[in-house]
């Protein structure tokens, strides 16, 4: 679904590389995590799959094609096939929830019908049924990412980047927010996470990948990413009292 061909990204002539020759591949239906520490390139390997950023050097495969070169008239398209989630929500502060989420469809051009069955059944799907005519300064962090996240789905993407979805939410509201992301993925709907938040990746068991500087230095499958028994039992514990 994504694949990356020894792909360097270099923002200013003679800068170190923001991405130095990464190489990887994210099979349809995977849920992987991108994590490492700020500045070592997760949100330019999101952006390049978007085709905000070109390669500066190597090859971008994304749902079958090779986007690096993709003509700019061709890029709605690509856009059209991936949801995009972040952490300040970015919601339009004078619609409603419903509005926001059909917003999404209307720039698409689905018909009016379409929009009025497939809006409240995503909303559901995000558990905001009953607070569709609400503004998104009417609602809590949890919620307002629910909406961005509804917005991100609604037009059924193959696939879902998500930069540090949860990192303007408090332990309780991200593992609500983790819940979904794996339902959505359960769907079949590939799943790319960019994060800090080792607790969330210890829980959830999925594939990590991590970037140094740019590089990728760890690329493990479910289970094996293991952090302290210490931070483990917290997580349970905020579980529980979730
Ligand atoms: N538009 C840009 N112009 C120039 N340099 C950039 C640009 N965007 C990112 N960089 C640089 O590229 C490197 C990787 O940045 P990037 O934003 O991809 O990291 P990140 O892992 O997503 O960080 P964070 O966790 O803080 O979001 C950094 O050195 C950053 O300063």
């Amino acid at each position: 679904m994504i694949r990356f061909d020894k792909v360097s990204k270099v923002y200013k002539r003679g800068a170190r590389p923001a991405l130095d020759r990464v190489s990887l591949e994210v099979a349809r239906g995977e849920f992987v995590f991108l994590v490492g520490a700020s500045g070592s390139g997760k949100s330019t390997l999101l952006r390049l799959v978007l085709r905000e950023e070109r390669a500066t050097s190597g090859r971008v495969h994304v749902a079958g094609r090779e986007i690096t070169s993709l003509s700019q008239w061709k890029v709605p398209g690509l856009r059209r096939q991936i949801g995009v989630v972040f952490q300040d929500f970015r919601l339009l502060p004078n619609k409603t929830v419903f509005e926001n989420v059909a917003f999404a469809q209307q720039v698409t051009g689905r018909p009016r019908h379409t929009i009025s069955r497939e809006v409240p059944e995503t909303l559901e799907l995000v558990k905001l049924a009953g607070k569709e005519k609400r503004l998104p300064h009417e609602l809590s962090g949890g919620e307002q990412q629910r909406v961005a996240i509804a917005r991100a789905i609604v037009n059924r993407p193959n696939i879902l980047l998500a930069d540090e979805p949860t990192g303007n939410l408090d332990p309780a509201t991200s593992a609500g927010i983790m819940t979904l992301l794996d339902r959505i993925n359960r769907t079949g709907t590939t799943v790319v996470m960019a994060t800090h938040d080792e607790v969330i990746v210890d829980q959830m068991r999925k594939r990590v990948i991590q970037l140094v500087d740019g590089e990728v230095v760890r690329d493990e499958s479910e289970g094996r990413y293991v952090v302290s028994s210490a931070a483990r039992s917290a997580a349970a514990g905020e579980e529980e009292r979730a």
